[in-house]
């Protein structure tokens, strides 16, 4: 079983900015894996530097490792982290506006054109609304339709680890659940997701292991559950207030701090 594995990761963005400090995390074989945080935590940066891409964004890794499996994926261009099977859906949702969907898609397949067609169909039955609109131009897509194409672009390069940056970003509740329900498909279908959210209650629902980063550096990871129950997490990312009362049902409980 491959493991994508995050070991003591630092990130810089030019010579003075530091975004991550020693970040190790896993992502089995199967699982979901949520990272949350607030904004500026470092939760993109993690994705960046995985999928291949932070040389676009002026930063690089000082430190540490990043593999899926055997094959050593620091500091390795985007296009090796793909054809070792770690995919990132666009970033803030970039599809070709200009393209159709279904141009859209066979552009995720580039590179791994052999079975693509399967794999479309494949997206059509995950994503209804996009075999509809298979020839409509991106542009004319709802922002969590465009979601979906950026999802489903992504699966066309036949991934065994999917990455999502905010996938449910600017949705209303009933698409961002729509989404949810998709990412546990897909994850039952076989592909291994590490989904970075700052709807940390969706992601908490999602995932089996979670990791919290704060100021760049993982605060407490465990499994999802136990995370959710903890005073901490339910205060700083659920929302939750000490006043809840009780009214307030959820389970509650005291959560140790996890060492990194
Ligand atoms: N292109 C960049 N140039 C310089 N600094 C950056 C750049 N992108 C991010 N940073 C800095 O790196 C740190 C981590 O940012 P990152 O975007 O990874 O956080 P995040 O948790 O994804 O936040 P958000 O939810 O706001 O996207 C922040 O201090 C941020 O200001």
């Amino acid at each position: 079983m491959t493991t994508l594995a995050v070991r003591d990761l630092t990130v810089a963005y030019g010579r003075s900015v530091r975004a991550l400090r020693r970040v190790s995390l896993e992502v089995p074989a199967g699982e979901i894996v949520a990272v949350l945080g607030s904004n500026g935590a470092g939760k993109t940066t993690i994705m960046r530097a995985i999928s291949g891409t932070l040389r676009f964004h002026r930063a690089a890794i000082e430190s540490g490792e990043i593999s899926y499996g055997e094959r050593r994926l620091t500091g390795a261009p985007a296009h090796r982290a793909v054809a070792a099977g770690v995919v990132q859906a666009p970033e803030g949702r970039r599809v070709f506006a200009r393209l159709t969907v279904e141009e859209n898609l066979r552009a995720g397949a580039l590179g791994a054109a052999r079975g693509a067609a399967g794999r479309r169909d494949r997206v059509f039955e995950l994503f209804p609304v996009l075999a509809e609109r298979r020839g409509q131009r991106a542009a004319l897509l709802s922002g969590g339709e465009q979601q979906m194409l950026a999802m489903g672009r992504a699966l066309m390069a036949a991934p065994k680890v999917l990455l999502l940056d905010e996938p449910t970003l600017g949705l209303a509740p009933l698409m961002a659940e729509r989404i949810a329900e998709t990412i546990r498909e897909i994850n039952r279908q076989g592909t291994s997701v590490l989904l970075v959210e700052q709807n940390a209650a969706l992601a908490l629902r999602l995932a089996g292991t979670a990791y919290v980063l704060d100021v760049g550096e993982v605060a407490l990871h465990g499994p999802a559950a136990e995370l959710a129950a903890s005073d901490e997490v339910r205060r700083r990312y659920l929302g939750v207030t000490e006043e809840a009362g009780p009214l307030d049902a959820a389970p509650r409980r005291t959560l140790a701090r996890w060492s990194a």
